[in-house]
């Protein structure tokens, strides 16, 4: 039987054990935090992150991080990804044999604009980034938690590597796709927690569907841009991670990137509402780092540019939407048809 360390007893986290648990794998879940692991065992809940959900009797729950990884088969990291770096150093000096490396984490770094799998190449030795497996998609932990129907997409450049991620998560309600295209799957599943800070902000606002219809179609032209730009294949945010991942973010009631511009666009100060919400919200560094990337590579992202200006520069969330509305006139598919040409043009 495989042994799967999932790294990070968040939401997300705990409900991928669950689902490795189904599949009668040896799995244990890491927590830094001793407290967190007392109260998981005692209670058989993970009562903050996944309230609700009972966890099955077989899973270990493991706070030493050498512990938890050594003899695994298979790591999953799922914390923020603002501690990726810290914890793939830390990994780096008890791995001493080479298991598959998978993350679930969505963002991009702010100081680098280097993507996940690549954070986490650059601080394992015996690593490089090909072979990093990123499993992304419309997947909120509440659901999953539920066993409710669920698909998602495992990415990477090496295709073992993704065949056996498949194989590990698998079951009757949690489907899991393949692709190569790691950048546009990884880019896909961090760059939609910015529109979905921009829905939220418009239903605070007390906006209807006709304005978060136009954040999620106009939101996928621009993060598809830049994700172009940066090397991904644009059809890759026709498929899950892309727009299947930005619908769900942008209309769930389970979504923190939501709940936070939904707070926002209520007028409440930001750090008010990430320490109301007490859970991660990825979008904020997020658009951190998008913002300056965007200017960086040229990439027009109004949108994320007025989000932006709304968490980082205090302007008020009707006025971002009023400047949205006045931009200069243009055609609706200009932009695409720039990606496609630059792409098939050789
Ligand atoms: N919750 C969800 O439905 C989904 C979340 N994700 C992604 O998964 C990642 C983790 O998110 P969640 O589990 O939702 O977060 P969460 O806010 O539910 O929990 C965060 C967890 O990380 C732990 N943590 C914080 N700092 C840490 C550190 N330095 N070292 C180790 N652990 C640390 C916390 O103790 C907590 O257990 C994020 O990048 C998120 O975007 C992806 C898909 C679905
Ligand atoms: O990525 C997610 C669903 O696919 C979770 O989104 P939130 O982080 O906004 O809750």
């Amino acid at each position: 039987m495989s042994k799967v360390t999932v790294l990070g007893a968040g939401s997300w986290g705990t409900a991928l054990s669950m689902v490795l648990c189904d599949n009668h794998l040896d799995v244990c879940l890491w927590t830094h935090r001793s407290e967190q692991k007392d109260l998981m065992q005692r209670t058989k809940k993970n009562e903050r992150y996944l309230p609700n959900i009972t966890l099955p009797d077989e899973l270990v729950i493991e706070d030493h991080l050498e512990e938890a990884i050594d003899g695994a088969d298979a790591v999953v990291i799922v914390v923020p990804t603002k501690a990726i770096r810290s914890l793939a150093k830390r990994m780096n000096a008890f791995l001493k044999h080479h298991p598959v490396i998978i993350h679930a984490s969505k963002g991009i770094e702010p100081e680098t604009h280097l993507r996940i799998s690549e954070v986490i190449g650059s601080e394992l030795s015996s690593y490089s980034a090909d072979e990093i497996v990123a499993l992304s998609g419309p997947s909120h932990a509440e659901e999953v938690g539920f066993k409710h129907p669920t698909t998602i997409t495992a990415a990477s450049q090496n295709k073992n590597n993704t065949l056996f991620t498949q194989d590990l998560f698998m079951t009757q309600y949690f489907r899991v796709y393949t692709s190569s295209d790691i950048i546009g799957v990884e880019l896909g599943g961090a760059l939609k927690n910015i529109i979905a800070l921009g829905a939220g902000i418009s239903d605070g606002l007390g906006y209807g569907d006709n304005a978060k219809a136009a954040l999620i179609t106009r939101g996928l032209a621009e993060i598809t841009r830049l994700a172009a730009d940066m090397g991904a294949n644009p059809l890759t945010f026709n498929g899950l991670s892309g727009v299947g991942d930005l619908i769900v973010t942008c209309t769930s009631v389970h979504s923190r990137n939501w709940k936070a511009g939904h707070l926002l666009g209520q007028g409440y100060d930001i750090d008010d509402i990430l320490a109301q919400l007490g859970m991660i919200v990825e979008g904020i560094r997020t658009t951190e780092a998008v913002h300056s990337l965007a200017k960086k590579q040229k990439v027009d992202m109004p949108i994320t540019d007025g989000i932006y200006s709304a968490i980082f520069d205090n302007r008020s969330a009707k006025e971002i939407v009023d400047r949205l509305m006045a931009r200069d006139r243009t055609n609706e598919m200009d932009d695409i048809s720039s990606i496609l040409s630059d792409r098939y043009s050789n």
